[in-house]
């Protein structure tokens, strides 16, 4: 790098990249002094246009061509390298390219996605591709660049993008999975940079407004084996939604799916049940029935790629070079990026700094600030709940000689007076879920959903039989999948050897920045009171039982509304204080607690 008093130079081999990783206290900004543009995770940086790059940021820029690139401020950790997988990711791209330019076109002679077609007709949807790999080997960064590649082609394509990976800083919030629809190349500007639009408050007139983005709530940063009945029924509704997007869109359609997917699936043994002890990679295998995958791309894990090419034999299953330039994460290092994660959700893009504001030049247009809002409410008008907890009465609290089936995914209701509940509610980020009329479940139909209780009666040979009530119906489906992807996979092979990623509802007006507010009578109670009406048969029986839940089971894995943080707790007034990203009342006053805490540090 050369050094000026007014620039930083680097200058680029044509094929290359210049990786940073950025500390704590740089903030950096970029651009190219030659006619060609520069890309950062496939999305263009135009010639002489500033691209700012916030502190902890790690990534790099990609030269096709011999560029100068211009640092503002030189950061410590930087370097150049020709060993890119850039290559590996076109070509890639190109075959799903291909696939989706064919499935336009069979779509556009009129052939639905799941009419029977003879062997030479071509796709009738675009590529489904599922990225895999073990921890920080490149995975939302593959998908982020085929998306862009996607978004790049001016093909007008709107692919959808799961994030399956609740740790991903590319997702909406830690603990969450989402789908977004983006329609323009996704930013790198910061860490927690999402693949769909962030937050609920977002201004109409950001990029990220038009990002339409649906989350679900998980509750946790990584799937396990306790939570796999919830991250099943997750899976499915995510599969269920971008199903009925593609049915109304056929522009969805033929654009296809990208799917992130956390480290925790390169795990055999991940949602393996006693009761079937040899199922390998049982999450991986639901998630593609699920979400109709037809393409793993697996990067750098041979094994891994061999045992899904057995598993799977109807899907192609492909290797990726793991890209010299990806950054292995302490936990440090992604307890930063997830803090960073939740805060842009409320807090929007971080603001330049003054050195990067004054440069004089083009800068590229950035998403704006936003504006959360905090208030108290009272411990009685939000209901938290929790999916899956076992606090339920203990067994020997039965009658004798019965036993109880907990359903994996029942509801307990959160006693904020109960026993350490307090530590563990405050900083806890909570999903809001909608409550629709038919969720209340009358005391007539109590245990419907939540716990069920057995007579150990002696069956057979002393088994017990056992009913258990069960989620929504899984649809199931097969995916085409195209020869050309097979050929990307080994020139990326190939080339690797060579050289070494709500619908949310935003209330846009912001006010009272920081400020908390005691609203008597609690934002939200309002509502509170309209849902009661709404069910309103004026039945006695709606009285509840402090513990029970009196909500169906569904609404602990229904898509969510948004999110909001408890920053604080007054046990003496039973308020919460809630940190919500849009003021006003909540949308819903009932929402689910899981295990990602988030106190702001700024
Ligand atoms: N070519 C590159 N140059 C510089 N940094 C890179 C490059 N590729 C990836 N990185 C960085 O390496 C880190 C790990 O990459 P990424 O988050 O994509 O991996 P992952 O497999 O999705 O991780 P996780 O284990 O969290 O699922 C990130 O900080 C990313 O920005």
């Amino acid at each position: 790098m050369s050094e000026s008093p007014e620039q930083h130079v680097v200058d680029l081999e044509a094929e290359s990249e210049w990786r940073f990783e950025l500390e704590a206290d740089e903030n950096i900004a970029v651009r190219t002094l030659s006619p060609d543009s520069v890309y950062i995770n496939s999305e263009e940086i135009p010639p002489t246009t500033w691209y700012p790059l916030h502190r902890n940021l790690k990534a790099s820029i990609y030269a096709a061509q011999p560029t100068k690139l211009q640092v503002s401020t030189p950061p410590a950790s930087n370097y150049s390298s020709s060993s890119t997988s850039q290559s590996s990711l076109v070509a890639l791209h190109l075959a799903l390219e291909r696939i989706r330019i064919l499935a336009r076109r069979q779509l556009s002679n009129g052939h639905a996605s799941s009419s029977h077609q003879s062997p030479n007709d071509g796709p009738s949807r675009g590529p489904a591709i599922m990225i895999l790999g073990p921890p920080s080997s490149g995975k939302t960064t593959v998908v982020k660049n085929l998306v862009n590649m996607a978004l790049g082609t001016g093909m007008s394509w709107t692919p959808g993008v799961i994030s399956l990976d609740p740790s991903s800083p590319a997702n909406l919030i830690p603990g969450s999975l989402s789908l977004s629809t983006p329609s323009h190349p996704i930013p790198t500007h910061h860490l927690a940079h999402p693949l769909g639009s962030p937050p609920t408050s977002v201004p109409a007139n950001t990029l990220g407004a038009d990002v339409p983005t649906l989350g679900w709530w998980y509750g946790h940063p990584e799937p396990s084996n306790k939570g796999v009945d919830l991250w099943k029924k997750l899976v499915a509704g995510i599969g269920e939604r971008w199903k009925e997007r593609c049915a109304k869109d056929p522009t969805a359609l033929a654009s296809g799916l990208f799917v992130d997917t956390p480290s925790a699936f390169t795990n055999a043994l991940l949602g393996t049940r006693k009761d079937n002890p040899k199922a390998k990679y049982s999450l991986v295998a639901d998630a593609v029935e699920q979400l109709e995958i037809d393409t793993i791309a697996v990067i750098g894990h041979e094994k891994l790629t061999i045992d899904l090419t057995r598993l799977f034999p109807n899907v192609r299953v492909i290797r990726l070079p793991r890209s010299s330039g990806t950054v292995d994460l302490d936990d440090a290092n992604r307890q930063i990026v997830a803090a960073a994660q939740v805060r842009s959700y409320f807090y929007g893009e971080p603001s330049l700094p003054k050195e990067i504001e004054n440069l004089s030049g083009r800068m590229v247009a950035r998403e704006g600030n936003l504006i959360p809002y905090s208030f108290q409410i009272g411990w009685e008008t939000l209901t938290i709940l929790r999916v899956g907890e076992e606090n339920a009465a203990p067994s020997t609290a039965l009658p004798l000689g019965s036993s109880r089936i907990l359903s994996p995914t029942r509801l307990t209701r959160v006693d904020p007076a109960g026993p350490a509940q307090i530590t563990r509610l405050l900083n806890c980020v909570l999903a809001v879920v909608a409550i629709r009329p038919g969720d209340r479940i009358k005391k007539k139909d109590k245990g419907l959903g939540t716990a069920t209780m057995v007579k150990d009666e002696p069956e057979g040979a002393g088994q017990v039989k056992v009913e258990k009530v069960e989620g929504p119906s899984e649809e199931t489906a097969e995916g085409a999948v195209e020869a050309e992807i097979s050929e990307a996979a080994d020139k990326a092979q190939d080339e690797g050897a060579a050289k070494e990623h709500t619908e949310i509802k935003s209330e846009t007006d912001v006010q009272d920045q920081g400020q908390t507010k005691d609203i008597s009578g609690d934002p939200g109670a309002a509502l509170a009171e309209k849902e009661h009406e709404g069910e309103g048969d004026g039945d006695e029986d709606d009285e509840e039982d402090e513990d029970e839940v009196p909500y169906l089971e569904e609404i602990g894995y229904r898509e969510t509304l948004g999110f909001v943080v408890i920053t604080a707790i007054d046990t003496l007034r039973k308020k919460y204080t809630v940190l919500s990203p849009s003021p006003g009342k909540l949308p819903s006053t009932v929402a689910i607690a899981g295990s990602i805490e988030w106190v702001d540090s700024e």
